[in-house]
C-alpha cells in the first residue's frame, strides 16, 4: 500500500491495529505515524514495541499522512479534531474507529468536505483476526471504501455495512471479544475451584475456544448443529446447558448485545 497513515490516539485499539498492520507487512514502519495527547511515555512504549513513527507534534503527523485514523475515546474526539483540523488538507482521507460517533458529526467537526469512513474493528486486530465493519460517510467514494477495505483486510475480515447498523455491529463484534473473555474467565474459575492448576486450565479452555471458533469458520455447519453434535441425550453437555437455560443464558446474551448497541447510540447522542 503506497500510503502513509496517522493514528490520532495511541490507545488499545490503535495499538491492536498497528500490531496487525506491522505483522501483515503491508506498510513499512516509516508509513505508520502515531500521535497521542501529550503523553510521551505512551508514544515511547509504542515506539519500543513496533518501531513506528511516534510523534507528539500533530502538525508534523498530519502533514505526512495520506490517511488519518481517529482513535480517541468518543469524549476526546472533539478536542482531538480541534487540534488537527487546521493542518488537514481537503484531500486527506479520514477513518474513524470511534464507537457511536457518526461520520456526519466528524465532518461537521472537521468543517470541510474530507472523505470520512467509519470502521468498527476489534482488538483481535493484534493478531490479524479482527472482524471489521466499514461504512462510508457522505463525502467518501467507492474508491475510499476500497482503500479502507484494503487497510482493514490486513488485520482480519471486513464487511461493508450501512452506517445505521454500526451500533449493532459495535454490540456484536466490537465489544464481542470481551464477552468471550468473560466466558473464559468464568470457565477458568470453575476449573480452579475444581483443583486444576491455572496453566492446565487455560490450555484446555483456550484450545476449546479456538477449536470452536475454527469449527464455526470451517465446518460449514451452524452453531446450533455443532452444539447438537456435542449434546448427547442425558449426557454432560445437556446437564450443563440445562443450567445455562435455567439462568436464561440466551436472553442474557441477547440483552447484553442490545445494551452495548444502545450504549453506542447514546454515545452518538452526545455528539
Ligand atoms: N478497545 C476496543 O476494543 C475498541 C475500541 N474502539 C474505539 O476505539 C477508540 C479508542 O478506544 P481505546 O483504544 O480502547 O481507548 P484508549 O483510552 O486506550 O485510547 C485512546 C487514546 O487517545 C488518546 N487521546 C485522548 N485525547 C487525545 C487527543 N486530543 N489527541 C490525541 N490523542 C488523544 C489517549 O491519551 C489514549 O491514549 C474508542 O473511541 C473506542 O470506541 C473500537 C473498537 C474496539
Ligand atoms: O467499550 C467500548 O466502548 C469500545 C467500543 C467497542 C469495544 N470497545
Amino acid at each position: 500500500m503506497n500510503k502513509k497513515i496517522a493514528f490520532i490516539g495511541a490507545g488499545s485499539m490503535a495499538e491492536a491495529i498497528i500490531s496487525g498492520i506491522v505483522k501483515s507487512g503491508i506498510l513499512t514502519k516509516e508509513q505508520i505515524l502515531v500521535t497521542n495527547k501529550s503523553n510521551r511515555e505512551r508514544l515511547e512504549n509504542i515506539k519500543s514495541k513496533y518501531d513506528v513513527q511516534c510523534i507528539l507534534d500533530k502538525e508534523e503527523v498530519i502533514r505526512e499522512a495520506d490517511i488519518v485514523i481517529l482513535a480517541t475515546k468518543p469524549y476526546d474526539l472533539k478536542d482531538s479534531v480541534e487540534s488537527i483540523k487546521e493542518f488537514l488538507q481537503p484531500e486527506q482521507l479520514v477513518f474513524s474507529v470511534i464507537a457511536g460517533i457518526s461520520t456526519d458529526y466528524i465532518t461537521a467537526l472537521i468543517g470541510n468536505n474530507n472523505p470520512v469512513v467509519r470502521a468498527m474493528p476489534n482488538t483481535s486486530a493484534t493478531i490479524g483476526y479482527s472482524a471489521t465493519a466499514i461504512s462510508a460517510g457522505k463525502y467518501a467514494s467507492d474508491e475510499h471504501l476500497i482503500q479502507a477495505e484494503e487497510l482493514f483486510a490486513t488485520i482480519g475480515t471486513t464487511a461493508i455495512v450501512d452506517e445505521d447498523d454500526m451500533h449493532t455491529v459495535t454490540g456484536i463484534s466490537g465489544s464481542g471479544p470481551a464477552y468471550i473473555y468473560y466466558l473464559v474467565e468464568a470457565m477458568e474459575k470453575a476449573a480452579l475451584e475444581a483443583g486444576f492448576d491455572k496453566e492446565t486450565a487455560m490450555e484446555l479452555i483456550t484450545q476449546t475456544v479456538r477449536g470452536a471458533g475454527q469449527m464455526l469458520k470451517e465446518s460449514g455447519e451452524s452453531a446450533a448443529v455443532l452444539r447438537k453434535k456435542i449434546t448427547s441425550p442425558a449426557g454432560t453437555t445437556e446437564a450443563g446447558i440445562e443450567t445455562l437455560n435455567k439462568y436464561d443464558f440466551e436472553k442474557t446474551i441477547m440483552e447484553c448485545v442490545k445494551s452495548a448497541s444502545n450504549r453506542s447510540v447514546e454515545l452518538g447522542k452526545n455528539e
